[in-house]
């Protein structure tokens, strides 16, 4: 029978990434998605194309062998599917995986199959199969609780491609980057063993290759589109053209390289080159990436764990420097009331109604006695009074006028 995988998600690293390495591994893939016009979209054809994008030109695949379900009006076929696949894999955003983890336990719950299914989040969060894990148990009989992993196991995934916003007439195909990097535990398979998916890299510890992956290439990337958003500058090439910005992103670099060197087996030579690697992506002028969706949602980007507070955090437990790290935070939280990004009109509405050290809680999530906290208060202080000093200067404006 032939292989099924279940891909939750039919966006752009879905159909760009997901679907193209599980599409070359021999999967037949159903995606799974709430949005009717990818899923009839996708039901209405049966090829799309990927296009790797690079100074070394442009070079394009064709994915086929798919099919598409509406998770939203069809969530029994989505049961019926899972509960005969061999993998289930998404990427749907970090604050979405509670909203497909009841789906996923009734067909985890259905299974007859003796292989467990494999289930592997590719979302740019840490331990983001672990979230997803919890909210299955979540909704998961209390009986049936000892028994899952028989049906089913987990693995936590590092997930690298920049899949900028597509073309408003590009339909399913997608112009990507040619690098990508995919690393998954390969643990929770035991002797079994993982699927065979040759475009993973199985890794016995995935820490290394996550918090190099999120404190560089995230972190990098963020915080040039923030000071570009701030800069008004368009997208993240032109942000990186700017001397200014792309020195701040190599300083920002600096200190997460102290850290990524300092905690893990990794060399201070392998990270710069790795640095180097990333500033070259990011600075890809062949791919239109706007600041705004590389700054999409700035709550959870400065949350505790995330690209800016979880290495500048580390660091300030080990006494290291973390102060660029504390510039890209302050830009971040000046990212506010961006049109079709609610996190940040959220993110404007915490810092209106709060105290310094309320939002910092808040945003950040550290505790107060954390050595990095006071530093924190002082950035979301400055960022109040610049927006407080901006009210009263348009509200004398109206008044004058
Ligand atoms: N675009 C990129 O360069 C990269 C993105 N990622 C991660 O991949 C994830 C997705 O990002 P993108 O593909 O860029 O976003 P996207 O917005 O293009 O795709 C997300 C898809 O999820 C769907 N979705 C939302 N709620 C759903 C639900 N309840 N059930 C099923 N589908 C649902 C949306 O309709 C959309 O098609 C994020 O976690 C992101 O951090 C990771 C690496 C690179
Ligand atoms: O939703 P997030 O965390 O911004 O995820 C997408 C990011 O991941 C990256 O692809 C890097 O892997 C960036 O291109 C992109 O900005």
């Amino acid at each position: 029978m032939e292989k099924k995988a279940i891909h939750f998600g039919g966006g752009n690293i879905g159909r760009g990434f997901v679907a193209e390495f599980l599409h070359t591994a021999g999967y037949e893939v159903v995606f799974v998605d709430v949005m009717d016009k990818i899923i009839e979209a996708l039901q209405s054809t049966k090829s799309y194309q990927v296009t790797e994008v690079s100074d070394e030109g442009e070079s394009t695949k064709t994915i086929t062998n798919y099919r598409a379900i509406n998770s939203k009006t069809h969530e029994a076929d989505v049961i019926k599917e899972i509960s005969t696949a061999e993998v289930v894999t998404c990427a749907v955003g970090p604050n979405i995986l509670k909203f497909i983890a009841p789906v996923i336990a009734k067909g985890i719950d259905a299974r007859t199959d003796p292989t467990p299914l494999a289930v592997i989040a590719c979302e740019n969060a840490i331990g983001a199969t672990d979230t997803l894990h919890g909210f299955i148990k979540d909704n998961t009989a209390a009986d049936r609780l000892d028994s899952m992993s028989d049906r089913a196991r987990f693995a936590n995934s590092a997930i690298d491609r920049i899949v900028p916003a597509q073309a408003a007439d590009a339909g399913l195909n997608v112009r990507i980057e040619k690098f990508y990097e995919w690393a998954v535990e390969s643990g929770p398979f035991g002797e079994r063993g993982p699927p065979k998916i040759d475009a993973i890299h199985w890794v016995g510890n995935l820490e290394p290759y996550i918090e190099r992956k999120l404190f560089t290439v995230n972190t990098s990337h963020a915080t040039a589109a923030y000071y570009g958003y701030n800069a008004g500058k368009k997208t993240i090439a032109e942000a990186m053209r700017d001397e200014s910005i792309r020195g701040i992103v190599r300083d920002v670099l600096q200190e997460t390289a102290a850290l990524i060197v300092d905690k893990h087996e990794i060399s201070s030579t392998e990270q710069q080159e790795y640095v180097e690697t990333i500033i070259a992506r990011i600075s890809n002028h062949y791919l239109e990436d706007s600041v705004e969706r590389v700054g999409r949602a700035p709550v959870r980007k400065v949350s505790r764990k995330e690209r800016f507070i979880g290495p500048a955090a580390q660091l300030a437990e080990r006494g290291g420097k973390f102060d660029s790290l504390l510039g890209s935070v302050e830009m971040a939280l000046r990212f506010q009331n961006v049109e079709g990004d609610e996190e940040s009109v959220e993110l404007a509405k915490i810092l209106k109604e709060n105290s310094p050290a309320d939002a910092a809680v808040r945003l950040t999530g550290l505790d107060r006695d954390h050595p990095l906290f006071p530093h924190v208060v002082k950035v979301v202080d400055g960022v109040q009074s610049d927006a407080k000093a901006r009210t009263t200067a348009h509200l004398m404006d109206i008044a004058l006028n």
